[in-house]
């Protein structure tokens, strides 16, 4: 076995911003190609391969957004008031065939066709109903209704032959209703990326195993993976692996052989048990290794070759940090866009919210810091945010108290009570 010892922590020896980290992520990865063709009570959550191109017009016809009646804009009165006589009614699901002349008006529910020739809805309570001999009649007042309003057109929504869908959607609920108005029950989705996570460390016991003297239970391997679910991925659990050089070989060529990208934690530091760049040096390419950010410096990402796969790309492994908190903050920060990326999805930025900082933080110009923080909504209507609670790298509480990540910018000094910083809210994230 070659030396795999770490390398030591060179004085001047560079990190890279985050900035310019999550760049070179993006510009490595390229999406996974397999599709597969599902049925659409199947494709919540999954990444949308193909255009849905409507093959309909949606709504199929002009139609009535009230119940009321249908007129003709023209005889809407500019002052006083309008009495139009009702000559017939349309339900939904009615074809329409009356005709309606200049002072008359049909009685319209929601969603039915509109009657040739009518182009507005007055809603029925905006309008009085009275008689005039044996004719229902309606009576408008000026200034209810303009001419226009409450007809929907005829593909308004959707336009037949048109993308009602993109490829790269990750598909939600409103998407999947969209698919179902157009009549599609199919749809073609990017294969489940395949996501293999395992904990490094002598120290770590897993859920049930007993706890001796120095030990304690992994819980990045379970924040890792509840993430990982919430991102719709196949999650395979390889476990905990101890700080051995071989057995940790063993894992990653047992992870490569499975899966599209590999997460570990643990083990990426400068410590003598530190063999995961020592190995992703000689199994792949460490693309790089730490970044200038607090938590989660020691951090390494590169591909893994797939010696023999008839898949020529390769696995790319996220050596996140040992300590909780710098192993979700690596998650949210570098991972989580990525794996979006190499399951076909368009990466969406993250949505970013400014809201005043209740407190003083000390920061150094350098580094990106995040810290874990609440948000809240001010008397005012503004945005505030608190921190919770100690900062430290191994201390979940504060991350489990938080809402959301105060992230304070690689040039950026020290922040005073009231300045306003940037956040990503968790919602957002996972
Ligand atoms: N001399 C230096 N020491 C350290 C440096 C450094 O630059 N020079 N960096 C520090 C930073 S920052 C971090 S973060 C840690 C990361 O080190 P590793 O990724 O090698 O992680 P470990 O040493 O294995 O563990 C760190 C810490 O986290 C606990 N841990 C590890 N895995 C889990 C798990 N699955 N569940 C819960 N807790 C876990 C572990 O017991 C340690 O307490 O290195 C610093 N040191
Ligand atoms: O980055 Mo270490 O990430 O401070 O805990």
């Amino acid at each position: 076995m070659p030396e795999l010892g770490p390398s030591p922590l060179i004085a001047g020896d560079t990190h890279l911003s985050v900035a310019d980290a999550r760049s070179a992520i993006a510009a490595a990865i390229r999406p996974i190609t397999r599709t597969q063709t599902v049925p659409l009570m199947q494709a919540l959550g999954r990444v949308l391969a193909a255009d849905v191109i409507s093959p309909i017009d949606v709504p199929a016809h002009d139609n009535s957004a009230m119940d009321g009646y249908a007129l003709h804009g023209a005889d809407l009165p500019a002052a006083g008031s309008v009495r139009l006589r009702v000559v017939g009614t349309v339900h939904a699901g009615d074809v329409p065939t009356l005709q309606a002349q200049a002072g008359e008006c049909v009685r319209i529910m929601t969603g039915a066709v509109m009657p040739a020739g009518l182009d507005s809805v007055v809603p029925q309570e905006l309008c009085r109903r009275t008689t005039d001999g044996e004719h229902a009649v309606i009576e408008i007042d000026a200034g209810v209704l303009r001419p226009g309003e409450n007809r929907r057109f005829r593909g308004e929504d959707l336009a037949q032959g048109r993308p009602a869908v993109q490829a790269g959607r990750v598909l939600r609920p409103a998407d999947i209703g969209l698919i179902a108005s157009l009549g599609v029950a199919e749809v073609t989705v990017f294969r489940r990326l395949r996501v293999a996570v395992f904990s490094t460390g002598n120290e770590l016991r897993d859920l049930g195993e007993p706890l001796p003297a120095g030990c304690i239970h992994d819980s990045n391997r379970y924040s890792l993976m509840s993430a990982l679910q919430r991102l719709g991925v196949e999650v395979i659990d390889l476990g905990l692996v101890r700080d051995d050089p071989a057995a940790l070989e063993a894992t990653l060529h047992q992870a490569v052989a499975q899966a599209d990208a590999v997460i570990t934690s643990g083990g990426v530091s400068v410590g003598d048990a530190d063999y995961t760049r020592g190995l992703l040096a000689r199994l792949g390419e460490v693309a790089f290794w730490k970044v200038a950010m607090r938590p989660g410096r020691p951090f390494a990402f590169g591909p893994l070759r797939r010696d023999g796969a008839t898949d020529p790309a390769p696995s790319w492994l996220f050596a996140l940090p040992g300590n909780p908190v710098a192993s979700l903050v690596t998650y949210y920060a570098f991972v989580r866009e990525a794996l979006l990326t190499l399951g076909g999805a368009s990466a969406e930025p993250l949505p970013v919210l400014q809201a005043r900082c209740a407190t003083a933080i000390r920061k150094r110009p350098g580094r990106t810091e995040f810290q874990r923080g609440r948000v809240h909504r001010d008397a005012d209507g503004g945005w505030s945010v608190r921190l919770t609670g100690s900062q430290g790298a191994g201390i979940l509480r504060s991350m489990c108290e938080a809402n959301a990540l105060v992230v304070l910018g690689h040039e950026q000094g020290p922040v005073a009570a009231g300045d306003r910083v940037d956040v990503w809210l968790f919602d957002g994230l996972v």
